[in-house]
C-alpha cells in the first residue's frame, strides 16, 4: 500500500527559458493559490535552471509562498532525465500533495516521467481544477479534499472529473491560457529555499549543439480583438475578408481547426482545445459552427459576436450578439461600418 499524503503543499513546476519564467507558470500559480487556500496549505514553486535566482521574487508576487530553486549549469537546457531527477528528489523530500505543470512541450514530457517514477496519477490538459470530496460507492470509503481534475473526454463529448484518491502526489497538466493570469502583488512576501540535487553525465544523455526556437506567426493570447473564421468562409480567397475585418478593428484573425486544415490560414491561428486558448475583449466568430472543441478555446471571451446562416448553430448558445445571415453579405457591411467609424 502506497502512503497517501494529503497534508503537503500545492506545487507548481515553474518552467523557464534562459532565465525568463513562462506565462503558464504564473497562470498555474493563480489557480494553485486558490486550491491551497481552500486546503489551508502553502503554495510552492519549483524552478530549476542555470541562472534563476532573479525570478524568485516574481514567482512570489504571483502567489508562491515558497520557491524551491535548484541552480546548476547542467540544468541550463531542459532534458528529461535531469529534470525528472530534480522533481522526484524534491517531491520525495518535501511531500507536496499536488503538483501542477504546464501542458507545454516541456511539461508534457516531464510530468508523465515524474508520474511514472513516483507511481502517481496524472491528468493531462485539464480545463479546470477544484478541491472536492468523493465517496467510492462500492466500498463506502469517503475521501475529502481531493484534487478534482476536470477536462473534456471522448472527443469532447463529455466533461470528465478525474480523481486520484489512492496515490500521491496528485498531478495535472494545464494548457497555456486556460487559467486566467493573476495580477502580481509586489507586496507579497515569500521564502526562497535553495536545494541541490547531484547530477552526473548519465542524467544528461543528450548533447545540445544548437537551440532553434520558432516564434509563432501571431500572439493570439495577447490580442484584445479576434476575428475568427470557420469552414463556412468557403475558401482561402474569401478568408481575406476575415483579415480585412480584423485589420479594420485593430485585431487579429483566427480560425477553427477545420478552416486551418483546409489551408485558409496557418495552424498558429487555430483557436480551441488543440489550438490556442484565448480570452479577448471581443471575439467575432464568422462561419463557424461552435463545436465544443472550438468553444473550449474561446468561450471565456468577454463579448462574442457570431455570424452564421444556421439559426441552430451551437456558437449562438455562447454568443452575446447573434447575426443570422450569409457571411458574404454581413461581413462586408461590418467592414464598411467599422471603416466609416474610424
Ligand atoms: C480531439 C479534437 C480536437 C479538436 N480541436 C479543435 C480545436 O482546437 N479547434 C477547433 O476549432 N476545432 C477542433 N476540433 C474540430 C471540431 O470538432 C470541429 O470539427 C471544428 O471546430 C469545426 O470547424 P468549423 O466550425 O469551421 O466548421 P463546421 O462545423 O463545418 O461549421 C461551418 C459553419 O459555417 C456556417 N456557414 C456555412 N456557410 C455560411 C455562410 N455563407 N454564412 C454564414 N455561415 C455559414 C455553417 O452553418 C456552419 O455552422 C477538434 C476535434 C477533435 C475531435
Amino acid at each position: 500500500m502506497i502512503e497517501v499524503n494529503r497534508q503537503g503543499e500545492v506545487w507548481v513546476f515553474a518552467e523557464q527559458h534562459l532565465g525568463k519564467v513562462e506565462d503558464i507558470a504564473f497562470e498555474l500559480l493563480g489557480r494553485a493559490r486558490e486550491l491551497a487556500d481552500k486546503l489551508g496549505v502553502k503554495v510552492g514553486a519549483v524552478i530549476a535552471g542555470d541562472s534563476i535566482k532573479s525570478v524568485c521574487e516574481e514567482l512570489i508576487q504571483y502567489g508562491a509562498d515558497k520557491v524551491y530553486t535548484v541552480e546548476n549549469n547542467l540544468l541550463e537546457h531542459y532534458q528529461t532525465n535531469s529534470y525528472t531527477k530534480v522533481l522526484c528528489a524534491l517531491i520525495e523530500k518535501h511531500k507536496p500533495q499536488i503538483v501542477l505543470y504546464g501542458a507545454s512541450p516541456v511539461g508534457r514530457d516531464l510530468a508523465p516521467r515524474v508520474a511514472s517514477k513516483m507511481k502517481a496519477g496524472l491528468t493531462a490538459d485539464c480545463t479546470d481544477l477544484q478541491i472536492g470530496n468523493h465517496e467510492i460507492k462500492k466500498t463506502g470509503e469517503k475521501h475529502e479534499n481531493l484534487l478534482l481534475q476536470i477536462r473534456p473526454a471522448f472527443g469532447g463529448n463529455i466533461i470528465a472529473t478525474i480523481i486520484n484518491y489512492d496515490r500521491w502526489p496528485q498531478m495535472a497538466t494545464v494548457r497555456e491560457g486556460v487559467m486566467p493570469m493573476p495580477e502580481p502583488d509586489s507586496k507579497r512576501k515569500g521564502e526562497v529555499i535553495d536545494e541541490s540535487v547531484s547530477l552526473s553525465a548519465e542524467d544528461l544523455p543528450i548533447e545540445i549543439i544548437e537551440e532553434v526556437r520558432r516564434e509563432k506567426s501571431v500572439n493570439l493570447k495577447a490580442s484584445r480583438i479576434i476575428v475568427a473564421g470557420g469552414a463556412g468562409v468557403g475558401s482561402k480567397e474569401n478568408f481575406r475578408m476575415i483579415w480585412d475585418l480584423a485589420n479594420a478593428l485593430g485585431g487579429v484573425p483566427a480560425a477553427t481547426r477545420a478552416a486551418a486544415d483546409l489551408g485558409y490560414i496557418g495552424k498558429d491561428y487555430q483557436v480551441g482545445q488543440t489550438g490556442t486558448t484565448v480570452r479577448p475583449s471581443l471575439y467575432i466568430a464568422i462561419g463557424l459552427s461552435g463545436a465544443i472543441q472550438h468553444q473550449a478555446g474561446m468561450s471565456e471571451s468577454k463579448k462574442i459576436i457570431a455570424v452564421n446562416n444556421d439559426p441552430d448553430a451551437p456558437i449562438f448558445d455562447v454568443a452575446h450578439y447573434k447575426v443570422c445571415g450569409d457571411l458574404n453579405e454581413v461581413v462586408p457591411q461590418m467592414i464598411k461600418a467599422v471603416k466609416e467609424k474610424v
